[in-house]
């Protein structure tokens, strides 16, 4: 019997870990593969805590092509900012997929975080058609943030825009960035013009109009809250030059139901449309991308970053020459 204990990584040291570069391409990959039924996931228990604003999800996933076994548990309880803590915080237990035995057990705030803005760069890059100028993010909490740093990797918007609805946080998040980042105290005026849209907040009531979006312009739709498509106001769901994407189909049917119920049709899942060309996609649609977060992403993500973990103490236990 083997007795190597399971490894412990700290939040700290998986986003000391975590690089764009390996993450983005990986996610990519997760989403491209579960498209192609190469990943095992089924749909996630989520365990709603109405009398703490909370909720617990469990989420296992294995990926086929990198033999990538785990499952996160996470939680999101809404009144954690007041007590100084992360509204959303995970933990994932990453197995050796040919035994099953734990191998890490890892925080999974950080990558929460981070596969999550991935996803949206992933689904931005596969949906959105036009030039991408200006990017408008509406909440500058965890997500919000991290949006705004994939976001500035990956492409090259020339504004990039935030919005809150605590203004104090949105100056903050700016001035943490730096100069390529301003912040918006009116909504509306945050998102009319902008190419790309991300809203990421708690909030239950739309804070989005399809009066206020040009043609061709593409949201990612993170926020969870209450229901999925609080953000985003039913006109533009009944707009006929909508087109909703999501993650994972077989989620949506469950997690979106209130809004397929209603008659909203989804396209497709992000890793579909990655075999569709652009010139399929009308450039006047407005695109949307309703990210439930998968598992699989994770789970890779936890890959990615015990990968790095182990090269760190190769190079640092290799003798120079
Ligand atoms: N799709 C996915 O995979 C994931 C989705 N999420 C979701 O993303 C969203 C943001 O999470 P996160 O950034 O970690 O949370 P934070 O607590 O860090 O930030 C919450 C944000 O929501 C705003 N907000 C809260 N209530 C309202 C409201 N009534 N109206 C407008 N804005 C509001 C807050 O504004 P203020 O500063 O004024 O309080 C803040 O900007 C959540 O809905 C979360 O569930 C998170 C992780 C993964
Ligand atoms: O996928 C995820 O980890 C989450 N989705 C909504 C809250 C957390």
């Amino acid at each position: 019997m083997s007795s190597e204990q399971p490894l412990f990584m700290s939040d700290e040291t998986v986003k000391s870990l975590l690089k764009w570069e390996t993450l983005i391409p990986a996610v990519e990959g997760a989403m491209r593969d579960l498209s192609k039924k190469d990943v095992l996931q089924p749909p996630r228990l989520i365990l709603p805590i109405p009398s703490k604003n909370g909720a617990l999800l469990a989420m296992p996933a294995f990926s086929k092509s990198e033999s990538a076994l785990g499952c996160k548990v996470v939680t999101s309880f809404q009144n954690n900012q007041e007590k100084g803590l992360p509204s959303i915080m995970g933990t994932i237990l990453f197995m050796d997929s040919e035994t099953g035995k734990l191998k890490v057990i890892m925080e999974g705030t950080e990558i929460t975080a981070w596969r999550t803005a991935a996803a949206s760069v992933v689904a931005t890059k596969h949906l959105h058609v036009g030039e991408k100028k200006i990017l408008a993010i509406l909440g500058a909490g965890t997500q919000g943030r991290i949006h705004a740093l994939a976001m500035h990797h990956y492409f090259q918007f020339q504004e990039v825009r935030i919005w809150n609805r605590t203004e104090s946080r949105a100056k903050a998040l700016c001035n943490e960035l730096g100069s390529w980042a301003t912040h918006y105290s009116n909504k509306e005026r945050c998102v009319r013009d902008a190419d790309v849209i991300v809203t990421a907040t708690y909030s239950p009531t739309p804070i989005v109009r399809l009066s206020w979006l040009k043609p061709g312009a593409h949201i990612n739709a993170i926020g969870f809250g209450v229901k999925h498509h609080n953000e985003l106001e039913d006109e533009i769901y009944k707009s006929e030059s909508t087109v909703v994407w999501v993650d994972h189909m077989e989620a949506a049917q469950k997690e979106l139901a209130e809004l397929i119920n209603n008659g909203v049709r989804m396209r497709g899942e992000v890793g579909q449309a990655m075999t569709l060309s652009h010139a399929q996609t009308q450039s006047s649609n407005i695109t949307v991308f309703h990210s439930l977060g998968m598992a699989v992403e994770d789970v890779v993500a936890a890959k990615v970053v015990f990968e790095a973990h182990k090269e760190k103490l190769q190079a640092a236990t290799r003798p120079s020459n």
